[in-house]
């Protein structure tokens, strides 16, 4: 089926900066500047204008949206003549490495338990669910952490499973950006709360197939809602490599991080290794695992080469 104007009918609705602002002009905000510069990833110069025009209408919606699956919980409840199964709302994040998901999710983490009530909100990052180096280098894939088969899926869709359970505590495991890697042992705990982040590059992956061919879960089949922080590949880049020249003066510099051999690099050197790092591994990652699942997501932001939202798609249904 195709439009009056030609192209397929898209399931999003569309909204620039502007209209998009307008949608909650009405909501007061609940962060200050102060706030917000603790919330500000490396490199994600978001600010409290940034919060009022797009975060602000973003919070409201995410506040319909709960309210909407509660209702329909209260109601289930009802018909099926039982007490009212209250499990944590889900909110899925997606995007590219560097694209500033983290910044994305603490923002609305802060915004969220703003809420009436002061719900219970946490963030969970996929990262923890990495494989090991060890257990990565065993398989010889290393070089593609990050992409699909760098995870403990089963392990990450089991935790999934008990968050929504409503299981009064769950455990993920955590992962160090110095080191590189899993932290033997550590672990942080999920006490059942009102609305669970989850953030992660392949939150949004399609199933796999089990070893018998017969498809598995996918991740998203735990969220009630998800965002895709999109935005050009090329300011991507720029983003990742200029992150990569502030950590060689900050966190490389520490003799623990696994990239503290970097620190000494001259701004060139540094410069060439960052983008090589990124053409080799975060760059394939994007184009082959995770703009495909872009359409997947229920609402897309896309970025301008500031990092400012200049646009945002809404799933109709
Ligand atoms: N090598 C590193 N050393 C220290 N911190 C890092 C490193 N790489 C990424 N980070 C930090 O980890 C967080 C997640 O980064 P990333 O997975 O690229 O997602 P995003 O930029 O979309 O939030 C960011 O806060 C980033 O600053
Ligand atoms: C740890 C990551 C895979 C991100 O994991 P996520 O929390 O999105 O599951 C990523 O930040 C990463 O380290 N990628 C490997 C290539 C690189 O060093 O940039």
């Amino acid at each position: 089926m195709t439009s009056p104007g030609g192209s397929p009918p898209s399931p999003f609705v569309e909204f620039d900066r502007e209209s998009w602002s307008r949608l909650s002009a009405s909501t007061p905000l609940p962060l200050t500047d102060a706030d917000v510069r603790r919330l500000r990833g490396l490199g994600d110069p978001v600010d409290l204008a940034e919060v009022d025009t797009v975060y602000r209408p973003l919070s409201r919606l995410l506040g319909l949206y709960v309210d909407a699956a509660r209702r329909l919980d209260a109601s289930t409840a009802t018909f099926l003549g039982g007490p009212v199964a209250r499990t944590p709302y889900v909110i899925g994040v997606a995007g590219s490495v560097a694209v500033g998901k983290s910044t994305t999710s603490r923002v609305l983490r802060e915004l969220m338990r703003r809420w009436p009530g002061t719900p219970n909100v946490e963030l969970v990052t996929t990262d923890g669910f990495l494989h090991p180096n060890a257990e990565l280098e065993r398989r010889g894939i290393l070089d593609r952490k990050g992409f699909p088969e760098s995870y403990d899926q089963r392990a990450l869709l089991r935790f999934l499973a008990a968050v929504k359970a409503g299981v009064a505590e769950v455990s993920a495991p955590v992962y160090d950006h110095l080191t590189y890697d899993i932290v033997p042992g550590a672990s942080v705990p999920v006490r059942n709360p009102d609305v669970l982040i989850v953030e992660g590059l392949n939150v949004l992956q399609p199933a796999r197939t089990t070893a018998d061919g017969s498809p598995s879960l996918a991740v998203s089949d735990f969220f009630d809602f998800s965002l895709y922080v999109d935005a050009r590949t090329s300011d991507v880049r720029r983003w990742y490599v200029e992150r990569f020249l502030s950590l060689r003066r900050t966190a490389f510099a520490e003799p623990q991080s696994y990239f503290h051999r970097y620190a000494s690099l001259d701004d060139d050197a540094a410069v060439a290794k960052a983008t090589s790092i990124w053409a080799t591994i975060n760059e394939p990652n994007l184009v082959q695992n995770i703009l495909p699942t872009r359409g997947r997501a229920t609402l897309v932001l896309t970025k301008a080469g500031d990092h400012r939202m200049h646009r945002m798609r809404l799933r109709k249904v």
